[in-house]
């Protein structure tokens, strides 16, 4: 097997009293997408800036290209995207990424990276006077400018709009293509099934699972429907065949699983036709990375 881009054992962060990362391991394999999910305050940040060497772990062990975070022999072959911060405020966007691309030997060249980026016709303008979104993409041109064979992106495509977004995927898609290991977070689940080879889900500084989208998602299917809230649920179920589950997650959007075939639609819909109940939206499909996401790390607010 590959030696991974990135290997965590047991890795500790305690700030004050509290533990942020409490015994986390994980691998993110060379040459593909790892996404690092998890929920405010899970410890993502805490771990890829571990990773990057920005913080020190309390204990376990860091492996980052084979090599302990902080080593100084890193730094051209690791790409970073910070979640804010790291360019001077008067900066302006192509004097940053000429600078740091001088850091670099063989760099990508700026001015097309910032056109790549919709930046072009901001090359002279100081960092400060961007926006949010145009701040995040200048932040990702000089994660990647150096020819990474590892980059670190933490949460870059919040706050960015739609078309910035896409530009962002379609970014990642080609690193993944040259061969460049990703490691990014991100609270869009859509976003990690549609980028990530390899899905890390953590929780209160733990691994709660891992896996690839698919396998996390799986192969069942489930009907899903949306109707008006408060349906008599039991009773649909006492028609469904032994073993079925019907929930409504949240208000008036229903979930039927079981073995979703012709008979448990037809069921389903004589049912709500006998409530004079009309069902919105009525489809079939596999639960989706967030349906997982939920079920493992609950609902309530952090
Ligand atoms: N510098 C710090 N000093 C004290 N506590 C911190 C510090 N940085 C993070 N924490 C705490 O550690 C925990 C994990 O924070 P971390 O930023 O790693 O989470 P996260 O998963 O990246 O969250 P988010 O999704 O909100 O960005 C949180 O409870 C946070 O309040």
């Amino acid at each position: 097997m590959d030696s991974p881009a990135v290997e965590l054992i047991d890795l500790v962060k305690r700030y004050g009293g509290a533990t942020a990362v409490d015994g986390l391991s994980m691998r993110a394999a060379a040459g593909a997408v790892t996404a690092v999910l998890g929920p405010n305050g899970a410890g993502k940040t805490s771990t890829i800036e571990i990773c990057e060497g920005f913080r020190r772990a309390d204990s376990g062990t860091v492996r980052v290209l084979g090599e302990p975070p902080a080593t100084p022999a890193l730094r051209p072959r690791v790409g970073v995207m910070l979640q804010a911060g790291g360019v001077p405020p008067a900066m302006r966007c192509a004097e940053w990424l000429r600078l740091v691309s001088r850091f670099h030997a063989h760099p990508l060249d700026p001015p097309a990276l910032l056109a790549r980026l919709g930046l072009a016709e901001h090359a002279r303008t100081p960092f400060r006077r961007l926006s949010g979104g145009q701040q995040q993409r200048l932040s990702l041109a000089a994660a990647v400018i150096g020819r990474p064979e590892l980059v670190f992106l933490d949460e870059p495509t919040a706050g960015l709009d739609p078309q910035a977004r896409h530009a962002c995927w379609d970014l990642v898609g080609e690193l993944r293509a040259a061969g460049v290991s990703v490691v990014l977070t991100t609270h869009h689940m859509d976003e990690a099934e549609r980028l990530a080879d390899q899905v890390v889900i953590i929780d209160r500084g733990r691994v709660v699972a891992e896996g690839s989208p698919a396998s996390l998602t799986g192969a069942e299917r489930q009907l899903r429907f949306r109707a008006r809230p408060g349906l008599a649920l039991e009773e649909l179920l006492n028609a469904l065949p032994v073993g079925s589950v019907a929930k409504e997650s949240p208000a008036g959007h229903y979930i039927i699983e079981g073995q979703v075939d012709p008979g448990l639609l037809a069921t389903v819909t004589a049912w709500c036709a006998a409530e004079g109940v009309t069902a919105d939206d009525l489809r079939i499909e596999r639960r989706t990375l967030e349906d997982v996401f939920l079920e493992l790390t609950g609902r309530e607010l952090r």
